[in-house]
C-alpha cells in the first residue's frame, strides 16, 4: 500500500471550474473520505487520481512517485464503482480472476481452445485460482463462485466488485459511492464490512460519498468539499465539533445544525435575539454573526442561552425524536431539537436552552470564530473548545 499526494489539482469543463487548486496528502493505510453535496467535484477528483480524467494542472503522486504520465492500469490502484461494473455473462470466479488472467496469460493462452492444451496456462490458472479463493474467503463469497452477477443480491455483487479490486493488490483503493445502490439496512451492514476490511488489509482507501453518515462512521479523516474546494480536512470528530464554516456545519450532522442571526455587543459578548449570551468573541471582522447550535445540544427549558420557540410537530425516530419548532421572533426560521422519546411533548411557546460550550460562532462570511465562554454565574472564562 502507499500514500498519495495531490498538489494544485485544477480542472475545468468548458467554462465551469470544477476543482480549484486541490492540495491533499493521504497517508499510507488511511481511510479518507471525500464528502460534499452533489456536483462539488468529488468524483472528478477521484477519476483524476485513477487516471480516468486528466487534470488541467497540478500533480498526483502515489508512494512518492508522480503518476501523471501513467495510464490508469499502470497506476496500480483499484477503483470500485457504485454500479459494480461486473461482466454479466461471466461467473463470479471469472469476474474476480479477470484482472489476473488479463495480465498473466498471453493472448493465445486466453483462447478457450488453449484451456486443455497449454501446460503453462494450466499452471498459471491454478495459481490464480488459489489467489481468488484467498480473497473470496476474506469476503465470504466462495459459495457463489459459479453464479453470474444477475443471480446475486446487491451486497453480494458489491463484495464481488471488491474482490476483483483486492486480487490486484493495489497500492490504493478508490471507491465512488460503492454503497449507494443498496437498501438502507444493507448499506449499514456493508459500512461495517468495509470498515473491518480496511482494518484487516491496512489498505489506503479514498472513498467518495455524499452521505455524511457513511463519511462520519467509516473514515479516519474527511475532506468536506463544496464548489471544487476542500472546505475542511480533519477527523470526523474535528469536523463535527469544530466545523470551519457554516457550510461544513450544515453539511455534517443529522439533522442539520440550527443557525441563528446574532451580533457582537460592545464588550465582545454575543447578543442573540436581544439576549446577551455568556460567550465572547475577539476579532470579529463585522458586528454580524451566526450562532450555530446542533439539535442534539438543545433541550426544552430556560437558561442563560435560550431562544423562544413555538412547537410545530414531532418526528419519531424510535428511541429518540426530533421536535420541530418555529423561532417566535422570526417564524420563518425552523429550530430542531433532538431529544429522548419519553419526554412530554411541549405545547405553544417554550424556551429552548443550550450550553455556551455548544455554540459555534461564525463571522458574516461564514468562517468559524473562536469563542470564550463562562458559566451562568459569569465565572470561569475559558476558550469554548477547551471546555469540552
Ligand atoms: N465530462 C464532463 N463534462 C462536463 N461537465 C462535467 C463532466 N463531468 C463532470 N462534470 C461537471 O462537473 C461538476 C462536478 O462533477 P462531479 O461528478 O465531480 O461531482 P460529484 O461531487 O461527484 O457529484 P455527485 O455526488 O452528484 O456524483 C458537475 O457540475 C458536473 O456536471
Amino acid at each position: 500500500m502507499a500514500g498519495l499526494t495531490l498538489r494544485g489539482i485544477r480542472k475545468t469543463f468548458g467554462d465551469t471550474a470544477v476543482l480549484n487548486d486541490i492540495d491533499l496528502d493521504i497517508a499510507d493505510g488511511e481511510f479518507l473520505t471525500l464528502v460534499g453535496p452533489s456536483g462539488c467535484g468529488k468524483s472528478t477528483l477521484l477519476r483524476i487520481i485513477a487516471g480516468l480524467e486528466s487534470q488541467d494542472s497540478g500533480s498526483v503522486s502515489i508512494g512518492g512517485t508522480s503518476v501523471d504520465h501513467l495510464r490508469p492500469h499502470e497506476r496500480r490502484i483499484a477503483m470500485v464503482f457504485q454500479n459494480y461494473a461486473l461482466y454479466p455473462h461471466m461467473s463470479v470466479f471469472d469476474n474476480i480472476a479477470l484482472p489476473l488472467t488479463m495480465t498473466r496469460l498471453n493472448l493465445f493462452e486466453r483462447l478457450p481452445l488453449m484451456r486443455h492444451l497449454s501446460l503453462r496456462r494450466r499452471r498459471i490458472m491454478n495459481e490464480i485460482a488459489r489467489e481468488v479463493r484467498a480473497v473470496a474467503e476474506q469476503l465470504r463469497i466462495e459459495s457463489f463462485f459459479h453464479r453470474r452477477p444477475g443471480q446475486l443480491s446487491g451486497g453480494q455483487r458489491q463484495r464481488v466488485a471488491l474482490g476483483r479490486a483486492m486480487v490486484r493488490h493495489p497500492q490504493a483503493f478508490l471507491m465512488d459511492e460503492p454503497l449507494s445502490n443498496l437498501d438502507a439496512k444493507l448499506r449499514v451492514h456493508m459500512r461495517g464490512e468495509l470498515t473491518e476490511l480496511h482494518a484487516r488489509l491496512g489498505a489506503t482507501m479514498i472513498y467518495v460519498t455524499h452521505d455524511q453518515i457513511e463519511a462520519m462512521t467509516m473514515s479516519d479523516r474527511l475532506a468536506v468539499m463544496d464548489h471544487g474546494d476542500i472546505l475542511q480536512l480533519g477527523t470526523p470528530a474535528d469536523v463535527y465539533e469544530r466545523p470551519a464554516t457554516t457550510a461544513v456545519a450544515q453539511f455534517i450532522g443529522s439533522p442539520a445544525i440550527n443557525l441563528f442571526q446574532a451580533r457582537v455587543g460592545p464588550g465582545g459578548q454575543v447578543e442573540l435575539l436581544g439576549r446577551t449570551l455568556p460567550i465572547e468573541v475577539r476579532n470579529a471582522p463585522t458586528p454580524e454573526l451566526t450562532v450555530g447550535v446542533r439539535p442534539e445540544a438543545m433541550r426544552i427549558g430556560g437558561g442563560p442561552c435560550a431562544v423562544t420557540c413555538r412547537f410545530r410537530r414531532r418526528e419519531n425516530l424510535g428511541s429518540e425524536c426530533i421536535l420541530h419548532f418555529d423561532l417566535v421572533a422570526s417564524p420563518e426560521v425552523a429550530v430542531l431539537c433532538r431529544v429522548d422519546n419519553g419526554i412530554p411533548i411541549p405545547e405553544g411557546e417554550v424556551p429552548l436552552a443550550f450550553e455556551p460550550r455548544d455554540c459555534h460562532v461564525f463571522d458574516n462570511n461564514g468562517r468559524r470564530i473562536e469563542v470564550e465562554s463562562r458559566n451562568a454565574a459569569g465565572r470561569d472564562l475559558r476558550r469554548a473548545s477547551e471546555v469540552r
